[in-house]
């Protein structure tokens, strides 16, 4: 049986060095190479697919790298914003045979969970979102949390709702990030991997959906899944939800 080649950026990382576990233990796969900073990209050696778990500041050169050659990505290191995802379209509309996939969270689970928020949202005047990470982690808020705030506000805007409910007027910060009009907390603390609560209000009651990462493992099916679904589809796919049937 031929295997499938996978390059890994950022494979000496927490993601990438679970990634590579995988992939080896995979037995239609096989890692072709990686490369950490300051390496060069070639280190990838012959990848169909390279997986991208880097840094917010990284990933874009590393997509510039990839589309070009013909080599297809999977990507779940997070900092996309509309013009990110703009410039992806861009280089895939320029090489049309290369698929990216980019989604801000691998877990079934988190997926359920953001697919819950959006169903819920438009139930709840109030929402707000708390994300809990390792101390090791470079962005706040969460990839995973700016996702769910997008799915919340589109749902509230499709059921007509106004603003969340805040007379706050002083605020030295506490009130978190606000994405989407959408309130988010980020805490980062020793023990923890990735977790995520989103917190709904009304009269008289409250909602909170949650989601546990305790493992790094638990991205992994996501990935692979995504690494087979990027050779057969072309162009820019955000989330893994149509990949596993969402
Ligand atoms: N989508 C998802 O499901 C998930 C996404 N993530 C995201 O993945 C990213 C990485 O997370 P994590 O593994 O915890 O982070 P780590 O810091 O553990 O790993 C990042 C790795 O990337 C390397 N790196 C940095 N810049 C480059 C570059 N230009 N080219 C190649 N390698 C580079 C680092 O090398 P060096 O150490 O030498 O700097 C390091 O090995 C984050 O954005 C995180 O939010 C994390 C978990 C799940
Ligand atoms: O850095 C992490 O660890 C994680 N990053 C992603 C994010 O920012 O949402 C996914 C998950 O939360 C773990």
């Amino acid at each position: 049986m031929s295997t499938l080649g996978v390059g890994i950026f950022g494979i000496g990382g927490k993601m990438g060095s679970e990634v590579r576990r995988a992939v080896t233990a995979a037995e239609d796969m096989e890692v072709t190479g990686g490369a950490d900073l300051g390496e060069p990209r070639e280190r990838i050696g012959d990848a169909a697919v390279a997986v991208d778990f880097t840094h917010p500041d990284a990933v874009m050169d590393n997509i510039e790298w990839c589309v070009p050659r013909g080599i297809n990505m999977v990507i779940g290191t997070t900092g996309f914003n509309e013009e990110r995802l703009a410039r992806v379209r861009e280089l895939c509309a320029a090489n049309p045979g290369v698929g990216v996939l980019v989604a801000s969270n691998f877990s079934i689970g988190a997926v359920l969970m953001m697919q819950f928020a959006a169903k819920a949202a438009p139930f709840y005047p109030s929402a707000e979102i708390v994300e809990l990470h390792h101390p090791n982690k470079a962005d706040a808020p969460s990839g995973t949390s700016a996702t769910t705030a997008g799915k919340i506000a589109a749902a509230r805007a499709a059921a007509g709702m106004g603003p969340v409910p805040d007379a706050t007027v002083h605020d030295a910060g506490a009130r978190g990030a606000v994405v989407d009009g959408i309130h988010i907390h980020g805490v980062r603390l020793q023990g923890l991997v990735a977790h995520q609560e989103v917190l709904f209000g009304t009269h008289g009651e409250t909602l909170t959906i949650r989601h546990d990462s305790f493992d790094r493992a638990s991205f992994m099916p996501g990935v692979l899944a995504g690494v087979w679904w990027v050779i057969d589809h072309p162009g820019l796919t955000e989330g893994i939800e149509t990949i596993i049937g969402l």
